[in-house]
């Protein structure tokens, strides 16, 4: 560790949140400090699902292909009687707009590493484990940390908590958490199949909304699964957890001659989310800033949206482009989308930990009389763009066949993006508008469905494959939008004199930052969605 030197960023915290911002950050160029209190990664599975949002994540750290190879796609979430009969399937089959599957599972040890490596092999990255963060101070310019055996401060430009639920940074500044009203103590148990077993007889992702015993099972990939039992009997937690108590729960599935139980431990789920993800040069991530039951498998997905976001919002700041306060926008984004979430898997946790037995056939008949299935849950950003039909949406990833069917990402880099659906657009952009795109480091692309289009000079025309990218942009009768680096839609529109617009609204978003828009740039602001968070105090 280097103590003469200061870091741009110290992230404090080294599971996949740690992991993910560490590469991000160091693939920016800066130079990153993580400090970690444990010696080795932890070695037992906590997460199991990813989403297709989480991929595009990965697509960004460089490593989707790798983790794909590692997971399983989760295509049905079974809702069953006690005696296994289907009440309801929410499939996870539908076409996502990033391109990649709605679910997958895993066995969290066999991707970690993964993670792992490639955040240690990013250039500017440097992992210290066996180091315990200590204090940590905000100096106004810098912020000092101690660690634990060592006199000397690390200094760094800003400080990430990315340490988890029960965060030393977070309470090191002391942000408070507000609690959404969730608390409920389950036993979560992995286990491993014997070599030449049988596999179980378990969906992608159950769960038995049994009164008596709500359960859930998930099939991991490989021999890897996981049960999780309610204590519903007000046993004590660890005496739950013990294999004399959790053989028997498993017997339906398992015995011992098949299966080995890797882990089993008591778990008490949770709904709480930081008052805020930002004060002055000190940044909350992942469970440090959010816990939410675990039913939508949105964990560890929401942490991977912190990171992504987190990283280019502090790069512009790091890197002069934007002012201090616009790491307001981090707490603006994240935290109301982050809510959503955590609101909706109390809703889902809720009817699925009914003890009740009137209040739970009440929901299994509401259950078996379902018609319509629900749309997938894909709220809006909180801010940070403009108010419109696509503005806070997550952008669809359309493969590029002119690319060799390359995702579009890995073809333009994870920038901000100006796609249009004619590169005739481009050529009547001003030089100012042009000029703000430089200053921002928007990538530009003309996105088409068929070649051959005329060329104009320096804006790469990309023939999508299917016409997916052309009709969700037309369905909104708009030739053009403009995609954050988190892949989040800031405004779309049709013609020059709008798209100029935007740019002017987008180069005030960023370099006046939306907290001072008001003072400097009335139209803009008028434009931009309304955030309604107080950030930063
Ligand atoms: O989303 C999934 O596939 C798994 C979500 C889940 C549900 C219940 C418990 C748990 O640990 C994960």
């Amino acid at each position: 560790m280097d103590v003469a030197k200061t870091y741009d960023v110290a992230i404090v915290g080294y599971g996949p949140v740690g992991q993910a911002l560490a590469t991000l950050l160091g693939r920016q160029g800066l130079s990153v400090l993580v400090l970690e209190k444990r010696a080795v990664l932890y070695p037992l599975p906590r997460a199991c699902h990813l989403d297709h949002e989480a991929m595009r994540i990965l697509q960004a750290m460089g490593i989707s292909e790798e983790i794909d190879a590692a997971m399983v796609p989760a295509r049905e979430y079974l809702l069953l009687r006690s005696d296994m009969s289907v009440l309801s399937n929410l499939p996870r089959n539908w076409e996502t707009p990033s391109g990649w599957e709605a679910s997958y599972h895993f066995y969290q040890p066999e991707i970690e590493g993964i993670f792992d490596d490639t955040a240690r092999s990013t250039p500017g990255v440097t992992v210290h484990q066996s180091t315990a963060a200590r204090t940590v101070t905000d100096l106004g310019d810098r912020v000092a940390l101690t660690v634990e055996g060592q006199d000397e401060p690390i200094i760094a430009r800003y400080v990430i908590g990315a340490d988890g639920a029960n965060s030393l940074v977070r309470e090191q500044i002391g942000i408070a958490r507000e609690d959404l009203g969730f608390e409920a103590t389950w036993v979560v148990v992995d286990v491993e199949m014997k070599e030449g077993s049988e596999a179980p007889n378990v969906p992608d992702t159950g769960q038995i909304l049994d009164p008596l015993q709500p359960s859930h099972m998930a099939w991991l990939g490989g021999g890897h699964y996981r049960w999780e039992f309610m204590i519903v009997d007000g046993c004590d937690p660890v005496e739950a957890a013990r294999p004399e108590n959790v053989w028997p729960k498993l017997e339906r599935w398992l015995t011992e001659d098949t299966a080995t139980v890797l882990r089993s431990t008591a778990y008490t789920f949770r709904s709480l989310v930081a008052t805020t993800f930002n004060r002055s040069r000190v940044l909350l991530a992942g469970d440090a800033a959010h816990l939410m039951p675990p039913f939508m498998g949105q964990g560890m997905v929401s942490g991977l949206r912190d990171a992504v976001t987190l990283s280019w919002i502090l790069t512009m700041v790091l890197k002069g482009t934007a002012p201090m306060e616009f790491l307001n926008a981090y707490t603006e984004s994240r935290k109301p989308h982050v809510t959503e979430y955590i609101t909706e898997s109390v809703r889902v946790g809720q009817m699925v930990c009914e003890t009740d037995p009137v209040k739970a056939s009440e929901r299994d008949r509401k259950l078996e009389t379902r018609t319509e299935s629900s749309p997938p849950f894909q709220p809006r950003l909180g801010g940070g763009f403009v108010d419109g039909p696509l503005g806070g949406r997550l952008a669809v990833q359309p493969r590029i066949s002119s690319r060799g069917g390359a995702l579009l990402d890995d073809v333009l880099g994870h920038s901000f993006a100006l796609l249009t659906l004619s590169p005739d657009l481009h050529a009547d952009l001003s030089p100012t508008a042009g000029a703000r795109l430089k200053q921002l480091g928007v990538s530009v692309a003309a996105i088409v469905t068929t070649t051959p289009v005329e060329e104009v000079t320096g804006v790469p025309i990309l023939v999508e494959q299917g016409d997916r990218f052309g009709a969700w942009l037309g369905a909104v009768r708009g030739d053009w939008v403009l995609v954050r680096p988190d892949g989040y839609v800031f405004d779309a529109g049709a013609g020059t004199r709008s798209l100029e617009e935007s740019i002017d609204t987008l180069h005030a978003y960023v370099t006046v930052c939306s907290s001072r828009l008001s003072e400097n740039d009335d139209a803009a602001r008028g434009r931009m969605a309304p955030s309604g968070v107080t950030v930063g105090s």
